[in-house]
């Protein structure tokens, strides 16, 4: 199979599992059918362990080019407009397997959207690697389950190794959150 050709099925595979996550977050089972269901992933389990490669070689989570960068487990967002290190700006979702409460968006969720969008920004390619030092958020107004949502990253100042950067989570003209956080750029050896 060719490269390209693995990273689309990584990625319908990661669009089915997501919508998996989402219809399991949503659903109560009978117990014939979540007998089934934890045979069936017992089964898969199995299968995968047998193809697992290094951490280079993965495409969860280091597919820029895919949706989430090929994770189901981050809310669902895409790239629109990108020129790093200077700024990033796309669309997310949050799906139910992120509900927190009445509708509205578990709050560990989202600074895990900003910290991916961060990550990818003070990472882009040719950057040396940097890590979150902190990863400040505001929540200004729930983030609605399903809501389609916009979202703009950039990076605000760089001091040395220390690249302080901003985001903003808007659904509509509504600024549902914004975040604030320093990357601090890795010297060798730190792992
Ligand atoms: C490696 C990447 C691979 C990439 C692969 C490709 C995939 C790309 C996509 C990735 C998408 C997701 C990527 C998410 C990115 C994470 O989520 S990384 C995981 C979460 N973060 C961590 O685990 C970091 C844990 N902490 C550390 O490792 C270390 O504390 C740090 C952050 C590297 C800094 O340690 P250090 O290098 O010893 O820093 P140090 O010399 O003490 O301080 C440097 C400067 O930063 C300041 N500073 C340090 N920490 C703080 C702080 N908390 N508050 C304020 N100032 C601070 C210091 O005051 C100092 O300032 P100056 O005196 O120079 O003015």
């Amino acid at each position: 199979m060719t490269a390209e050709a693995s990273l689309r099925q990584h990625d319908a595979v990661v669009t089915r599992l997501r919508h998996f996550l989402d219809a399991l977050a949503s659903a109560a089972p009978d117990e014939q059918s979540g007998e089934r269901l934890r045979h069936d992933l017992a089964r898969w389990t199995e299968d995968l362990r047998r193809y697992a490669v290094p951490e280079s070689r993965r495409y969860y989570g280091r597919s820029p080019t895919l949706a989430s960068a090929g994770q189901a487990t981050t809310p669902w967002y895409v790239v629109d407009e990108a020129t790093p290190p200077e700024r990033l700006a796309g669309r997310a979702s949050f799906g139910t397997f992120f509900l927190g409460g009445r509708g509205a968006a578990h709050g560990g969720t989202i600074p895990l959207l900003f910290d991916e969008l961060f990550g990818w920004l003070a990472n882009s390619e040719g950057m040396p690697p940097s890590r979150t030092a902190y990863l400040t958020t505001n929540y200004r107004a729930v983030v609605g389950i399903g809501r389609p949502l916009t979202f703009t990253a950039w990076t605000d100042r760089v001091e040395g190794r220390k690249r302080f950067l901003r985001a903003e989570l808007r659904d509509g003209d509504t600024v549902c959150a914004e975040a604030d956080a320093l990357f601090v750029t890795l010297r060798p050896g730190q792992p």
